[in-house]
């Protein structure tokens, strides 16, 4: 750890804290999650470990880098190596516009939506990069993001969102999920917990949905006071127009991703073919 110089906290949330940190070989800014794990419990230090082999598996420019990890015994701590996002998240971009009473360009809400969708086909049909030092071959992995909100899309020094935070994520290796589960045939597998492990990956699409309905209308699909009404919204599925400003293209893909039956909701791959390749490449000039 004495290669890393502490520098100011970021932010704190029930893990603990992030703090941005110097790396003393190069003096490159890196994120840092510094972690108590006495305050944890069994299952949270499984999700924690499990976060961490999933983040060595992932390797995107749209995704949050992870670099290293360390654990300091003699204090109890995690430390997690990350890449630092420079531009903060996308809810303080949010609340900027709110503020400011300005909506965000339907070219700014293309190009954020695209890079995000690209970090999120990589969690759910990437390859896993197996940085992490176990050798089996290049293998079809899944993984659900299942926190997918503003507060968890960094913007990065290249300008480029980063998907962070998999705290919540879990890895579905559909293949050796399933041989653990079934040793014998699958014949009698209930369709449920097939389209279950499927619904899970809808839901990350649900909530990319909510996400781009946000950056549109500035406040999420569905609010109430209460849980039970909005849990009673969310079931309906009825969403208010987003402002008019935006094009009936954009508001399609919103309703898509947002249809109650997740089986009519498109995956990452209908959704990148959807999109107009045009629209990505006006950005790059
Ligand atoms: C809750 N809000 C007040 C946020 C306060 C802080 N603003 S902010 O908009 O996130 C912000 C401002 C400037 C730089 C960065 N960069 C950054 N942040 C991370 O996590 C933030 C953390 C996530 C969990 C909850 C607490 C905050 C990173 N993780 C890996 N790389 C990271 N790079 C973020």
């Amino acid at each position: 750890m004495e290669q890393y110089e502490p520098l100011e906290i970021i932010g704190t949330g029930s893990f603990g804290l992030i703090r941005k940190v110097r790396r003393k070989t190069d003096g490159k800014i890196l994120a840092r999650k510094e972690i108590d794990y006495r305050r944890m419990n069994e299952k949270e230090r499984n999700q924690l470990s499990a976060e961490f082999s999933i983040l060595c598996e992932l390797d995107h420019p749209n995704i949050v880098r992870y670099y290293d990890r360390h654990v300091d015994k003699i204090n109890c701590m995690i430390y997690i190596i990350m890449e630092y996002c420079e531009g903060g998240d996308l809810s303080s971009i949010i609340k900027k516009c709110k503020k400011e009473g300005t909506f965000l360009s339907e070219n700014t809400i293309w190009h954020f939506f695209t890079q995000i969708l690209r970090a999120l086909h990589e969690c759910h049909y990437g390859y896993g990069k197996n940085k992490c030092g176990s050798n089996h071959s290049q293998q079809h992995i899944t993984i659900l993001h299942r926190d997918i909100k503003p507060d968890n899309v960094f913007l990065g020094s290249d300008n480029k969102l980063k998907l962070g935070d998999f705290g919540l994520s879990r890895k579905l290796n559909l293949d050796r999920e399933f041989a653990q589960t079934y040793v014998g045939t699958p014949f009698y597998m209930s369709p449920e917990l097939i389209t279950e492990s499927l619904y899970d990956v809808k839901s990350d699409i649900w909530s990319l949905g909510c996400l781009l309905y946000e950056l549109c209308a500035l406040q999420p699909p569905f609010q109430a006071k209460s849980q039970p009404v909005l849990a009673i919204k969310i079931s309906t599925g009825t969403i208010s127009p987003i402002p008019s400003r935006y094009s009936d293209e954009l508001y399609n893909i919103i309703k898509a991703m947002l249809m109650v039956d997740p089986n009519k909701r498109p995956t990452t791959m209908e959704l990148i073919k959807m999109l107009n390749p045009n629209k990505d490449i006006a950005y790059r000039e």
